[in-house]
């Protein structure tokens, strides 16, 4: 792969002498929608805070272009931050708000209008450019937040849990048209969100973080279905996880022990002595026949709860040595059919290859 146009390099933080960052090492592309995920206090935002300049690293580089900027006044990096809080000038009109930064660059004024008018036509705003932020919705505040970033052209926009705000149906509006934005303009994006669903269905790649490290690198559907440990495969969806002895490492292949039950699984991987088997709920398949069950790999247990949610149902199931797991299922007109019984017996079993096998720490 080519050199990022921003480069991480062994990058460090500390507050109050507490590591918050510790040796980063991320490659940003010319104009990727890249996400930083992780839970709270994680060290997403100091991300955002070293690259825009506003913090210095305690050591480590910042690259761009192959130029170390770790001290280049945050004027001067061609980089733009949308935060939360859109930190609109209220005694502004909106047309003013997306004007400021190219005034303040003395851009002249007739240059401002057709770039402000741009700017503003690509977020829908064109008529409402004389209007006070007060007299617009929380989206299109949003929306004026990322027209006043995008009309200085950055080489990189950070947006900083910018959509979390917003109420649930705005947010996966917003969450389309800032993909869409982003393509259009082919500005590189770097967005940071806790929100997992918001991460897989907008990026091109995810960072996942966790306590100042990055975990994983990834497209959304590496992360989502190769997870590298068991900190990314629960943090980004719902996972079964099943704590097994090796009983044998064969040539691309392992046989494992879950309490009483042997599986034998294909692998590329190597381990150690215990590994975890990780089924997503929706890589169950659900049977109340034993004679319908088409793998070797299954487990059976009895239904102790349906979970209604909308397009899915979850089952919980409660397996014969006592553990929990969910089963997830589309529903359709057939779904109440199927007759599922609280206290019935159910098979619970997965197709080869789809779980995930993990080395345990
Ligand atoms: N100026 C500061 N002084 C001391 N500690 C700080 C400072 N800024 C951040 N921290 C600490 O650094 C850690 C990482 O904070 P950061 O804001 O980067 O996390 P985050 O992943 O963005 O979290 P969130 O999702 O809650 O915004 C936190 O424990 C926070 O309390």
């Amino acid at each position: 792969m080519n050199k990022g146009l921003f480069v991480l390099k062994d990058l460090c933080k500390n507050y109050e002498n507490t590591p918050i960052l510790k040796n980063i090492n991320l490659d940003i592309f010319q104009g990727e929608f890249l996400t930083l995920l992780g839970p709270s206090g994680c060290g997403k935002t100091t991300i955002i805070r070293l690259l825009a300049g506003f913090e210095n690293p305690d050591a480590g580089e910042i690259l761009l272009d192959d130029k170390n900027i770790n001290h280049l006044p945050p004027e001067n990096r061609a980089i733009n931050t949308v935060f939360q809080s859109y930190a609109l000038f209220p005694h502004m009109n909106i047309f003013d708000n997306v004007a400021f930064g190219l005034k303040m660059k003395k851009m002249p004024k007739e240059q401002i209008k057709i770039e402000v008018e741009n700017a503003l036509s690509m977020v829908k705003l064109s008529q409402h450019m004389y209007k006070k932020p007060s007299e617009l919705s929380g989206g299109q505040q949003q929306r004026v937040a990322i027209a006043r970033a995008v009309v200085n052209k950055p080489l990189i926009l950070l947006l900083d849990e910018s959509l979390s705000a917003l109420d649930y149906k705005l947010r996966k509006e917003m969450q389309i048209e800032l993909k869409m934005l982003q393509r259009k303009l082919g500005i590189t994006f770097l967005f940071v969100t806790h929100d997992q669903e918001e991460a897989l269905s907008m990026s091109d790649r995810i960072v996942v973080m966790n306590k100042g490290n990055i975990e994983q690198i990834g497209t959304p559907k590496e992360i989502y279905e190769e997870p590298k440990s068991l900190f990314v495969a629960q943090f980004i969806g719902e996972a079964n996880c099943f704590e097994t002895k090796i009983v044998e490492q064969k040539n691309e292949a392992v046989i494992l022990k879950y309490k009483e039950k042997i599986f034998n699984l294909k692998t590329k991987k190597i381990f150690n002595e215990t590994c975890t088997i990780l089924i997503r709920p929706e890589d169950f398949r659900v049977e109340k026949n034993f004679e319908d069950v088409k793998s070797k790999n299954y487990f059976v247990g009895e239904l102790e709860n349906i979970i209604y949610k909308g397009t899915t149902i979850d089952l919980l199931v409660k397996l014969e040595d006592g553990k929990e797991v969910i089963a997830s299922e589309f529903y359709n007109e057939d779904s109440d059919a199927l007759g599922y019984k609280i206290g019935s017996k159910l098979f619970l079993y997965w197709v080869d290859g789809w779980e995930v096998l993990l080395n345990n720490e």
